[in-house]
This record gives structure tokens, C-alpha cells and sequence, in this order.
């Protein structure tokens, strides 16, 4: 996918805030990018805009040959739908629903019917076959991480966008969620775009962009978790 000189401004006039400044990135099929950068450096509102949830204010942003800015709020959601996943760092899943059902609801709600050779094998995947029956609360975080991303991955999108995917685990739990987002990566040639506060989590990567003010100002390709740490410390990203 590919975003061209994006911008997006909250609020008008004198209280008008500049979250993204002319953001222009190509982001790989089948690529593994981890969006970094301080508190406000308009990491969330890269992602919204990329995934077609917050609309720029100015910039093209493509999908494949998908062009959504001018995009109406019902062919958005047909997008949202069909096209991209997402995981959040708050799993976001069903209480009331048991894990097979949180995972076939993006199908539910769309009236379609899922593959059931890819459901299984997403299931598989994520290693939750034994745990189809149980309800979320039952369920460690690190098993409700991988609840929603299987729900992600049920509708085979071509894009899986993770906000903070990992911010509410441990690490050891963090690493097998990370494992899974890399293996989907290799394995299908899913796209994944990833924010992290975490130069770990961003190490799983192929390539990390680093946003400052709003504006891409770094970037880098096979990141070490050192090296991430480097360049945030150069940022002033934790001072
Ligand atoms: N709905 C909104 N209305 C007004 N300003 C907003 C809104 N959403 C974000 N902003 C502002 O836009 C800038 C970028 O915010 P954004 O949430 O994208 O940053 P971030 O890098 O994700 O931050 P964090 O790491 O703290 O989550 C910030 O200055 C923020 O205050």
C-alpha cells in the first residue's frame, strides 16, 4: 500500500493541531513494518488513516489499486471489512461470545460465509483449537491476543494493522503474539503494519519508520532491537 503526501489536522484555527505533515511511504506486499516514535508523534493517526479508519485531510492513500481518500463511509466499511484486520492493544473481543464465535463474527456481520479450511488453519496457527468452547474471560491475555488475531486473519485480509498489539503483555507472551505476526508475515504474504513503543517488538520487522512531529524523519530496514533503542534515544523519544 502506499500513502502520498498525507496530512491530518484535528480541530480548526487557533486550536488546530498538524498530526501528520506530508507523509509519503510505500509499505511492501508481504512486508513486516513497525511504526516508532515519541508520545504525539502521530503514530495512531498514521495507522488510522492508512487503514481507512480516520480520513486525512489532505494525501492519497492506496490499497492495492485502491484509491480511499473520497472514499464514501459505506465503501470504507466494505474496506474495513473485506480488505484489512486489526488488532488492538486492548484485544477487543466478545465476553458474551465463545472463541469460535469471536473469531466467525467479522462473518456474521458481514452475511458472508468463512473458508472453513483457512479458519482452521488460522486456528491452528495460533494454536487455540483445544480453546474454540471457552468464553474470553477464561482465557490468559496472551490467548485473547491471539483470539483477535485470528479474527484478523479470518477474513484473509491483505493488511493487518496492530496498534500497540503487545502493550498490554508480558514479554514471553509478547514474543509468541510477535512470532505469530512474523510467521503470518512469511507464511502468506499477509502485509503487516505494526506501532510499538517497543524496540523488541519493532526487532520482528523488516523495517521500522520512525515519526517525529508528524513527519517520517528515520527509517530501518532489518532493525536490531539495539539499534531501534539507538535511534529513539537519538529522538529524544524517552527523555
Ligand atoms: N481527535 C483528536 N483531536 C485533536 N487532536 C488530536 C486528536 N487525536 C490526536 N490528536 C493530536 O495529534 C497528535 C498525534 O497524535 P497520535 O495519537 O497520532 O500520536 P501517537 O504518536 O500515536 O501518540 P502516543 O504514542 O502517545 O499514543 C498529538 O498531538 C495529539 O494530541
Amino acid at each position: 500500500m502506499r500513502l502520498d503526501a498525507v496530512s491530518k489536522v484535528y480541530g480548526r484555527g487557533g486550536n488546530a493541531v498538524a498530526a501528520l505533515r506530508e507523509v509519503t511511504v510505500g509499505l511492501r506486499r508481504g512486508g513486516f513494518t513497525a511504526v516508532m516514535g515519541p508520545s504525539g508523534s502521530g503514530k495512531s493517526t498514521f495507522l488510522q488513516c492508512a487503514a481507512g479508519l480516520d480520513t486525512p485531510s489532505s494525501g492519497s492513500v492506496r490499497l492495492g489499486g485502491t484509491e480511499l481518500s473520497g472514499m464514501n463511509e459505506t465503501r470504507l466499511t466494505e474496506l474495513r471489512r473485506e480488505r484489512v484486520g486489526f488488532v488492538f492493544q486492548a484485544f477487543n473481543l466478545v465476553p458474551s461470545l465463545t472463541v469460535e464465535q469471536n473469531i466467525t463474527l467479522p462473518f456474521r456481520l458481514s452475511g458472508t460465509r468463512p473458508d472453513r479450511a483457512w479458519l482452521a488453519e488460522v486456528i491452528e496457527r495460533v494454536g487455540l483449537k483445544e480453546r474454540i468452547g471457552h468464553r474470553p474471560a477464561e482465557l490468559s491475555g496472551g490467548q485473547q491476543q491471539r483470539v483477535a488475531l485470528a479474527r484478523a486473519l479470518a477474513t484473509r485480509p491483505e493488511v493487518v494493522f496492530g496498534d500497540e498489539p503487545t502493550g498490554a503483555l508480558d514479554t514471553v507472551t509478547a514474543r509468541q503474539v510477535l512470532t505469530l505476526l512474523r510467521e503470518t508475515v512469511d507464511a502468506t504474504g499477509q502485509t503487516v503494519v505494526m506501532v510499538t513503543h517497543d524496540p523488541l517488538a519493532a526487532s520482528f520487522a523488516d523495517r521500522v519508520l520512525l515519526l517525529a512531529d508528524g513527519r517520517i524523519v528515520d527509517e530501518l530496514d532489518e532493525p536490531t532491537a539495539d539499534a531501534v533503542a539507538a535511534r529513539m534515544t537519538r529522538l529524544g523519544a524517552w527523555n
